[in-house]
């Protein structure tokens, strides 16, 4: 979560994140350095703290691993972009009031070197493309929001419609 202007709270690396506590969580500036602490943040530091420079509203970023956004991931990566068209629940992501919008999840290729990474977000932005979230391929899922109520919401809402991509691919034995 985001503290205030130049500073995060950021899961220090290696941590459960299925039971994390107060001594879980650390502070770092928007370089990812820590601050007040000799603790090592989490491995994608790099992707939290980008977020929170580039979008200055944003209050919170998630980043979770679960199996249809990884499975989606991989299916979807030659495309480089899962596009969600005609689904009612688009509309809980900020900003869309209507089915009938075209939200596009972008699929970045994984990589354990985060400069890498920032690069394709940065391009993806500096390009003038909306970015809600992104998947990175065979990996997992950020999104981000004004606050964490909000960043929960895209979560859910962005694994519920790639679970509905995914039905309707295995139900009509397609690929993308
Ligand atoms: C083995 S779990 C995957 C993690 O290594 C990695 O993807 C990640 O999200 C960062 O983990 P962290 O524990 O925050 O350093
Ligand atoms: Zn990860």
């Amino acid at each position: 979560m985001r503290l205030d202007a130049g500073h995060a709270a950021v899961t220090i690396s290696g941590r459960d994140k299925g039971r994390l506590g107060i001594d879980d969580i650390m502070v770092v500036d928007l370089d990812g350095h820590p601050v007040g602490t000799e603790a090592r943040p989490s491995a994608e530091t790099a992707l939290h703290t980008q977020v929170y420079r580039r979008f200055p509203a944003a209050g919170a970023v998630l980043h979770t691993h679960s199996r249809a956004q990884s499975v989606a991931s991989r299916l979807f990566a030659p495309r480089g972009v899962v596009r969600f068209e005609g689904w009612e629940l688009q509309k809980a992501i900020a900003g869309y009031t209507t089915h009938a919008s075209v939200l596009d999840l972008p699929v970045f290729p994984n990589t354990q070197e985060m400069p890498e990474l920032v690069a394709r977000v940065d391009a993806w932005l500096d390009a003038g493309k909306p970015l809600h979230g992104y998947l990175i391929d065979g990996h997992g899922i950020y999104t981000w929001g004004k606050d964490m109520a909000e960043t929960r919401r895209h979560l859910e809402a962005f694994e519920f419609l790639l679970n509905c991509e995914l039905d309707l691919l295995r139900l009509k034995g397609a690929t993308p």
